[in-house]
């Protein structure tokens, strides 16, 4: 009938206005380390358990079945019985937030729902109306990301805590894309952070001369050994030459103009020796037609916030093969990789 149709409308937008909820609550329970209480529990764990563990005064102990109800239902806890008393455990995504596994991605969820990625939307009716080539988060707050991140060294380590969280995510892939890496000398990983990336690679493979190539301000005191080093300089200017580029959650930082730019660079950088030599791209690839809903709404997602905060954007098969032909490459390969990405391999 026309009014179920209206009333159907009506969930699915309310819904949506109201998904913020859902992710502060996962921030809150991130930020109380409810995750790292359950699992040195080491069994379920009852509310007032928790709630004791929390020190959370009793008026707060309905205030956390509540959030926990919500966060359950999507997926973040389970409910079992001990003695006949409700008692939580954790599932998959949540053991995601347990701070002492490599695989902890709470640096993420920290750092994405910060009050910098999220004050800079009420601003989009100024930032849609303007003529100006700004960011959104540029138009809210008259700086880049970028600068801002370089002007607030607590922030700029919180960027990095979040890339370097995804990163150990990488480590598992790592496994699994070994061959990639196979034959290569020495690798430049360009926008490298604090270096995890390379350094998980040069355990895999000791005997390739691995650097860390990222701006003055990131590597300035980072130190490494001798097939492990950072080198500071700027990627648009010119990059170290080996046999290959990784390029990890880079180039969906930089719109189409920028990452020709540092893509030519490359090419530059492993034309050396005659070699054949490869760029590595780590990045996701949207593909509407074949993945499932759930997950191209992640990469969408993920396109919004690299164009509001960067004016970069997340690129689909067709728009990274125009990419890395006009930027002079003449192969490349992809593949999946830790679930949401794809590994590009490029060839000059
Ligand atoms: O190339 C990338 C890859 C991921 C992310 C980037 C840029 O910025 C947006 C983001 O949502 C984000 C924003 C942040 C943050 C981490 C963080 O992770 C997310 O820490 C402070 O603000």
């Amino acid at each position: 009938s026309e009014e179920s149709e209206l009333y159907h409308a009506q969930i699915h937008l309310y819904k949506h206005v109201y998904n913020f909820v859902s992710s502060m609550a996962l921030k809150s329970v991130m930020e109380l380390g409810v995750a790292d209480i359950i699992h040195n529990n080491g069994k379920p764990i009852t509310l007032s358990e928790l709630a004791s563990s929390l020190k959370l005064h009793p008026s707060k102990i309905g205030v956390l079945h509540r959030f926990l109800r919500l966060l359950t239902h999507n997926g973040f806890f389970a409910k079992t019985k001990v003695q006949e008393e409700e008692a939580y455990v954790l599932t998959s995504p949540s053991k995601l937030l347990i701070t002492t596994k490599p695989t902890c991605l709470a640096p993420i969820v920290k750092g994405a729902l910060h009050s910098s990625s999220l004050d800079m939307w009420h601003s989009s009716k100024k930032w849609f109306t303007e003529d100006k080539g700004l960011t959104l988060y540029q138009t809210a707050t008259n700086e880049s990301f970028w600068d801002f991140l370089n002007g607030n060294p607590d922030s700029l380590i919180m960027f990095q805590e979040a890339m370097a969280a995804d990163s150990h995510m990488f480590k598992l892939a790592l496994n699994e894309c070994k061959h990639v890496f196979d034959n290569l000398e020495s690798l430049v990983d360009v926008g490298g952070g604090n270096g995890v990336v390379t350094k998980l690679i040069n355990e895999a493979f000791p005997h390739m001369k691995c650097i860390v190539f990222d701006q003055q301000q990131v590597v300035a005191n980072c130190s490494g050994n001798e097939n492990f080093n950072f080198v500071a300089g700027d990627m648009f200017k010119s990059i170290p030459s080996a046999d290959a580029i990784l390029l990890k959650w880079v180039l969906h930082d930089w719109n189409d103009e920028l990452s020709l730019k540092i893509l030519k660079n490359c090419k530059e950088a492993i034309s050396h020796k005659g070699k054949e030599g490869k760029v590595i791209i780590i990045d996701i690839a949207i593909d509407e037609e074949n993945d499932d809903p759930e997950l191209t709404e992640l990469k969408l997602d993920y396109d919004l916030v690299m164009l509001t905060m960067f004016n970069g954007k997340e690129r689909g098969k067709k728009e990274w093969e125009n990419l890395i032909y006009e930027a002079g490459f003449s192969n490349y390969k992809i593949t999946p990789i830790c679930g949401f990405k794809s590994l590009i391999e490029v060839y000059p």
